[in-house]
């Protein structure tokens, strides 16, 4: 057996070096003091038996999901008795590493209710809610509709005779259907449902409904509610009771409508605020912002892996060197595996500047200053689509890169690519989120003479000049240019954007042919958010990166960048903004950073500070030793229980003792 090879590779590999790891460890927590909450909860994780993910994936569903009770519990009991701070609480539960329903009760019933619930509403709700004396789930999503929230069929509607609405689901395509901890966890409901007044239909607005018994957990009465089922893959989602809910005829108080947008009075009157209706939406923009940070740390921990895996793995040599090489030595690797290095650094950098983005509206809708709110979710949207599609192939591209071992559930990479590839559909399908980034920039464009778009749109007040001029690189290093870098993806987004707007323009303005450009329309939208992304990684590079870190960040930044450039060349051709030779100038130049990364590649990894529970990886190590893991591992298989497997008397023992020859079989 091939044993300990692997340590010595990765403290080469660490020997090499060429930045200050704490400084970069820092930088990636969000700050001194989040490093340190971080690494105390990674540990507290870790110590804890309770919390241990041993065998995860070989649970049968009803035992995971109780096991999944269990660690919720668990954490709660831990975060009152250590009495944790709401961040470092939220840590805790990020470091138990499985989707439960605390994340949908603190994730979005929550903030659902701070973003439209009255005062009044949110002093009666909230601190039952903080205490978790009761839980709450979003339940918006129905059979038959999702992506049209306008479509739901769930309605409310209001008797003033008792002051109550009635929540009912008129048909099978109403029932509710995904809300996650919906199915067996939650004691109350957020439900989305159309509010009828003296038979007028007022649209969607949110309810709160109580769904179980507070005494017994048992649902209520004329409510039918459970799981909807097994779902993708080994552990990964299924921890989380992702549920169905129907209600016949069922009663709740008048006060139980959030009431902030739009008030139904005792005598039946409907009042609408003169707030923007798509406050209504706000829960999804606060989830879909928190999502490119947590786009960030999924790639980040399937990068890890597979950077130290490809360190330790050696497969064949060249007559210059002695030995066999390891695989991370080879280009095709590093083309493959350095640019979703560098993109896990940028969507950390823009989640960030996300971060900053939201608190900025936040603070805008507080003083009724709307204007930001457009852009806002064209933003949040957008990157949320971008960062969870490229992180769920990211995920799977590192599964192929650690060959054969990355489809063990030993890697740890099948498990995490079925937990993380929901999210390019909940909080939004991806293709439906794009559209609504196209449907931004065309109203944008449409009105650029008259009002100058401002923040990420803030370009497209450029577009005669982006429309004209061209790119003028000559050598390599023009590359190196941050202002050419951008004015290359402002002029190929702009001018995707203009194509496409121009041709609907020239149309009758119907729906059908709107339909016919929807391909060019989420290429545009794509076009736009690629350059957030490689505007705001800049942008954050520029804004105070300590010394012992910059260069690296800006290798990393120049990676993601040059990638994205090549990646997409077909478009950046297609404007006419770039030639072909450009294109080949920016490759030669990726060529000069992945050689600027190789020395640093695990040290870049190891700033993640994935601890190993977190990452429960046997290839993933910190130490390197991966076969002798890979090889205890398969003891830990229930089918090695026994030496001789259950079963044999039965099913093997037969086909090996007949001994019969079939004559008239062909094999
Ligand atoms: C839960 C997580 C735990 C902790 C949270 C903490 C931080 C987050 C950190 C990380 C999160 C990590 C993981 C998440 C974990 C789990 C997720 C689990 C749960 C998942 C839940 C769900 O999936 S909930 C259901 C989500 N559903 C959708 O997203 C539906 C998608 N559809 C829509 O959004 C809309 O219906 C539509 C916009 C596509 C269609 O709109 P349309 O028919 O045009 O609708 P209108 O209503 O008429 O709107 C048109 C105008 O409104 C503007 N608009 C649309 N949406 C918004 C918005 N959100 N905000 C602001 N404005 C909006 C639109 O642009 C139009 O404007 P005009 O000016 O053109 O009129
Ligand atoms: C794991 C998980 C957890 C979830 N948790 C929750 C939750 O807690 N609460 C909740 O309410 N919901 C939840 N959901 C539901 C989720 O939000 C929806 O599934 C999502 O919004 C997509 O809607 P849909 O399923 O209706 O897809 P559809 O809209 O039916 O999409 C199907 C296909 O049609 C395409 N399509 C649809 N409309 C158009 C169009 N106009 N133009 C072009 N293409 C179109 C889509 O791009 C997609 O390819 C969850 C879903 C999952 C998978």
């Amino acid at each position: 057996m091939q044993d300990g090879n692997g340590l010595d590779h990765l403290a080469g590999e660490r020997a090499m070096a060429q930045f200050d790891l704490q400084a970069m460890k820092v930088y990636l927590a969000g700050g001194q003091r989040e490093y340190e909450i971080s690494t105390k909860m990674a540990q507290l994780v870790a110590n804890d038996p309770v919390f241990s993910k041993e065998d995860r994936v070989r649970l049968a569903r009803k035992d995971l999901y109780k096991n999944s009770l269990r660690k919720a519990g668990h954490a709660w009991k831990t975060i009152l008795e250590k009495g944790l701070s709401e961040v470092e609480g939220l840590k805790l539960r990020h470091f138990v590493d499985e989707p439960t329903y605390t994340d949908l009760h603190w994730g979005m019933f929550i903030p659902a209710i701070k973003g439209q619930g009255t005062e009044e509403q949110q002093h009666k709700w909230l601190p039952l809610a903080y205490k978790m004396a009761i839980i709450g789930c979003y339940a918006q999503t129905e059979l038959g509709h999702g992506s049209n929230v306008q479509g739901l069929e769930t309605t409310a509607t209001f008797d003033p005779t008792t002051d109550e609405f009635i929540m009912h689901s008129p048909t099978v395509t109403s029932t509710k259907w995904w809300p996650g901890g919906l199915g067996k966890a939650s004691t109350h409901a957020l439900v989305y449902a159309r509010l009828i007044t003296d038979k007028k239909d007022h649209g969607i607005h949110a309810f709160i409904a109580p769904i179980r018994s507070l005494e017994d957990h048992t649902p209520l009465p004329n409510v039918t509610v459970g799981d909807i089922g097994v779902k993708f893959g080994n552990g990964g989602y299924n921890t989380m009771d992702n549920g169905f809910l129907r209600f016949d005829h069922v009663r709740i108080p008048r006060e139980n409508m959030l009431m902030r947008l739009a008030t139904v009075t005792k005598d039946g009157k409907y009042v609408r605020s003169n707030k923007p209706r798509q406050l209504g939406y706000g829960a999804m923009v606060f989830v879909r912002q928190g999502i490119v940070i947590d786009a960030s740390i999924y790639l980040s921990r399937a990068v890890t892996i597979a950077v130290r895996y490809s360190a330790v793995r050696r497969q064949f040599g060249n007559k210059d060197e002695p030995g066999e090489l390891q695989v991370i030595q080879y280009r095709t690797q590093q083309s493959r595996l350095f640019p979703l290095l560098a993109t896990a650094y940028a969507y950390r950098a823009v989640g960030f500047w996300m971060k900053s983005l939201y608190a900025d509206v936040m603070k805008r809708l507080n003083d009724n200053d709307f204007s930001t709110l457009p852009e806002v979710h064209a933003c949040t949207a957008g990157l949320k689509s971008i960062t969870t599609s490229v992180t769920a192939d990211g995920i799977e591209e590192c599964r192929k890169l650690c060959g054969g071992h990355g489809f063990l559930c030993a890697s740890g990479l099948p498990e995490l690519y079925a937990a993380y590839v929901p999210a390019c559909t909940y909080e939004g399908d991806n293709t439906i989120l794009l559209l609504q980034v196209a449907r931004f920039l065309l109203k944008t464009l449409s009105q650029v003479s008259k009002v100058r778009p401002v923040g990420t749109a803030a370009y497209l007040g450029n577009i005669k000049q982006l429309s004209t001029q061209n790119c003028k690189v000559s050598q390599g290093h023009d590359w190196l240019n941050t202002s050419v870098l951008l004015e290359a993806f402002e002029a190929r987004s702009a001018r995707q954007a203009a194509a496409v707007a121009l041709r609907l323009a020239k149309g009758s303005g119907s729906e059908a042919e709107f339909q016919e450009n929807t391909p060019e329309l989420v290429e545009s939208a794509r076009a736009h958010c690629q350059l957030i992304l490689v505007s705001k990684f800049i942008e954050q590079l520029q804004t105070g990166t300590p010394e012992g870190i910059r260069k690296q960040l800006e290798v990393l930044c120049y990676t993601y960048a040059f990638s994205q450039l090549i990646d997409n060349a077909g478009d950046f051709l297609a404007t006419g903004y770039v030639t072909g030779n450009q294109i080949a100038l920016a490759k030669e130049e990726l060529k000069h950073m992945f050689d600027k990364i190789r020395p640093n590649a695990v040290a870049l990894v190891d700033a993640f500070d994935h601890t190993d529970d977190y990452l429960g990886s046997a290839l993933g190590r910190y130490d390197g030793d991966v076969y002798t893991h890979l090889y205890k591992g398969a003891f830990k298989e229930s089918l090695n229980d026994t030496v001789v497997v259950d079963g044999y008397e039965e099913y093997l023992k037969p086909v090996l003792t007949q001994n019969l020859w079939a004559p008239h079989s062909k094999l």
